[in-house]
């Protein structure tokens, strides 16, 4: 699990960092931009030994050599400006043809920028913008982009001063080869929220110091981030940062090879062992969401799977069943009978289930139960009217798991609050959103998305990103969030608490599309797990 961090986590390193004596501001910023320089040349390692230096006279250099590599670097009023002139003095160091542009007053700079900034003027000039509005040099190379980072406020007005067209920066098409590299974040996206305050720009590749932010994996960042690599900047001693899985930390987690250890089977143990769920189906015609979640929580590992089902879908649901199976049950009357058996230790309902009033009695009489339960789809709609009486009811045992429509049923004043485009930074971010969720809910709530977000009442969070390296567009198909919800029940059948199952649910769920790939329809997820679970060695 590692971890992503807002600007005022990050600052708070950083001075408790610089208070301890063991390292300055001006130390930090300059491994800041020797950790961006390395960056390049891992990325483009093109670019590695080009370029004349005091080591490489020029009469030894190839023809295609002599033409020195250029590099602008657009720096900002504030300490992201700061590291911009340190990568500005390295790269000119190695003999590339550097232009620096500054966006503020060079007097206002910060203490540490600004010795940065006299740095660079030992070795080049501040250019003053083409009438135009355009680079000195044609835009080729690598353009740097140290505007703002963790410190943007507002919106960045383009007209004052700021001749950049962002759209020609970054944006995949437009920018004629031209490489852009941001410095901690691209400028315009907000650190914590991954939201654009006003114009933002488009990297090809991120550099973050010590620690990803948030606003890299949260909406808007991957498309504005490009690729992201973390550099170590020499605060890993000052790990201050509280564990995602501890109670009321406030960090959080980017969920990885979660729970590797709990996936696997204990070896020995018997079917009841590893639980008991219980699905319900939807009547005669809408039977196929819970069939695909009673299917994903066997798959994952539940001991047993049953299906509860109307009469009028007993048939259908028969014919389509084989290990999984199959009990009627007449409403929520049937229900309390069939739960008198305590051997079913999870109970999942939503997928299917229509939002007539019936299926309100079968969550509240599930709820009663005080056991594991996951509720979706349905399950969740039902109570659009009315959320509080379900907040009411639902307990530490439970997970929900809204998509977009369903979350803003449910909790429509934070999905506004959500929703409502950024005009400060840091702005309200999809973390905020769903930690208020499961405050108000009382329970674990998980909210879909490329960047699923995972929160505990009590204020643990994860982030379940499909994105950059592990993005899987191919999830964007009906069925493939019931499939979850049967992978949580299944998980939690086991024994896993709820928060553990959301994560390890959600990250599985994850490699199985990406382990297909194109074409991934619903029925294909759980199809996947035993490949899955062969990769991660069980
Ligand atoms: N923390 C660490 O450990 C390390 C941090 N490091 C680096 O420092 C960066 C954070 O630096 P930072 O705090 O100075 O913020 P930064 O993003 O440079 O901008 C702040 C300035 O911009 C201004 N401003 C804001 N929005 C504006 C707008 N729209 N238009 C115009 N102005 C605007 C704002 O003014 P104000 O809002 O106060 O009016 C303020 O003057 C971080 O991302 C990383 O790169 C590294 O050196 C390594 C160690
Ligand atoms: N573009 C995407 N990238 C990654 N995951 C996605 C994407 N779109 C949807 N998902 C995931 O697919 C699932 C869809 O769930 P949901 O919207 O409830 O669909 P359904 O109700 O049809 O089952 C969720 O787990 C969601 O996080
Ligand atoms: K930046």
């Amino acid at each position: 699990m590692t971890e992503l961090l807002t600007a005022a986590q990050m600052r708070a390193l950083e001075m408790a960092a610089i208070e301890s004596g063991d390292v300055t501001g001006l130390e930090l910023m300059e491994r800041a931009g020797q950790g961006v320089v390395e960056a390049i040349f891992e990325e483009w390692p093109e670019l590695m030994g080009r370029g004349t230096s005091p080591s490489r006279s020029p009469g030894y250099l190839e023809p295609d050599e002599k033409d020195p590599l250029r590099a602008v670097v657009l720096c900002g009023p504030g300490n992201n400006g700061g590291d911009g002139f340190v990568v500005a003095r390295l790269l000119k160091e190695r003999g590339w043809d550097v232009e620096v542009y500054l966006y503020g007053d060079a007097e206002k700079l910060p203490p540490d920028a600004r010795v940065n900034f006299e740095r660079w003027g030992k070795l080049g000039a501040i250019c003053v913008p083409c009438e135009d509005g355009g680079f000195k040099y044609p835009i080729a190379g690598i353009v740097v982009d140290a505007l703002f980072g963790t410190g943007l406020t507002r919106p960045i007005s383009l007209g004052e001063g700021l001749f950049v067209d962002f759209n020609l920066l970054g944006d995949p098409g437009m920018s004629g080869g031209t490489k852009v590299v941001a410095l901690d974040l691209p400028s315009g996206l907000c650190s914590d929220s991954g939201k654009t305050v006003g114009p933002a720009l488009f990297a090809d590749l991120t550099v973050s110091f010590h620690a990803q932010k948030l606003g890299c994996e949260l909406g808007n960042g991957p498309e504005r981030c490009g690729k992201t690599v973390v550099k170590d900047i020499g605060l890993e001693r000052f790990g201050v940062i509280d564990h995602p899985h501890h109670s009321g930390s406030k960090t959080v987690g980017v969920t990885a090879h979660p729970w590797r250890g709990a996936v696997g089977k204990k070896r020995g143990s018997h079917k009841y062992a590893n639980g008991h769920a219980l699905v319900l189906s939807g009547g005669h015609g809408n039977t196929g969401a819970a069939r695909l979640a009673a299917r994903g929580a066997l798959r994952i590992g539940a001991g047993l799977v049953t299906l509860g089902s109307p009469r009028s879908a007993m048939l259908e649901n028969a014919c389509n069943l084989t290990a999984v199976m199959l009990r009627q049950i007449d409403g929520a009357l049937g229900l309390t009978e069939l739960l008198e058996d305590a051997r079913f230790n999870a109970i999942c309902l939503g997928p299917g289930l229509g939002i007539r009033a019936d299926t309100q009695a079968m969550v509240l009489t599930v709820l009663k139960e005080n056991r594991p339960t996951i509720l979706d789809a349905d399950a969740l709609t039902r109570f659009s009217a009315k959320p509080e009486v379900l907040f009411d009811v639902l307990h530490e045992d439970c997970v929900i798991t809204p998509h977009g429509g369903e979350f803003a049923r449910l909790f429509p004043d934070i999905a506004e609050r959500l929703d409502a485009p950024a005009t400060v930074g840091p702005a309200y971010s999809k973390v905020d959103a769903t930690r208020e969720a499961a405050k108000r809910a009382g329970c674990v709530v998980l909210f879909k998305g490329p960047d699923t977000v995972i929160a505990g009442p009590d204020g643990r969070c994860s982030i379940n990103s499909a994105q950059y390296e592990r993005a899987a567009p191919w999830l964007a198909t009906a069925g493939a969030g019931d499939v979850l919800a049967g992978f949580i029940a299944g998980l939690m059948a086991r024994g896993f608490a709820p928060m553990q199952a959301a994560e390890t649910a959600a990250w599985l769920h994850v490699e199985c599309a990406r382990k297909f790939g194109p074409g991934l329809i619903a029925e294909d997820l759980a199809e996947q797990l035993p490949a899955v679970f062969r990769d991660l060695g069980l």
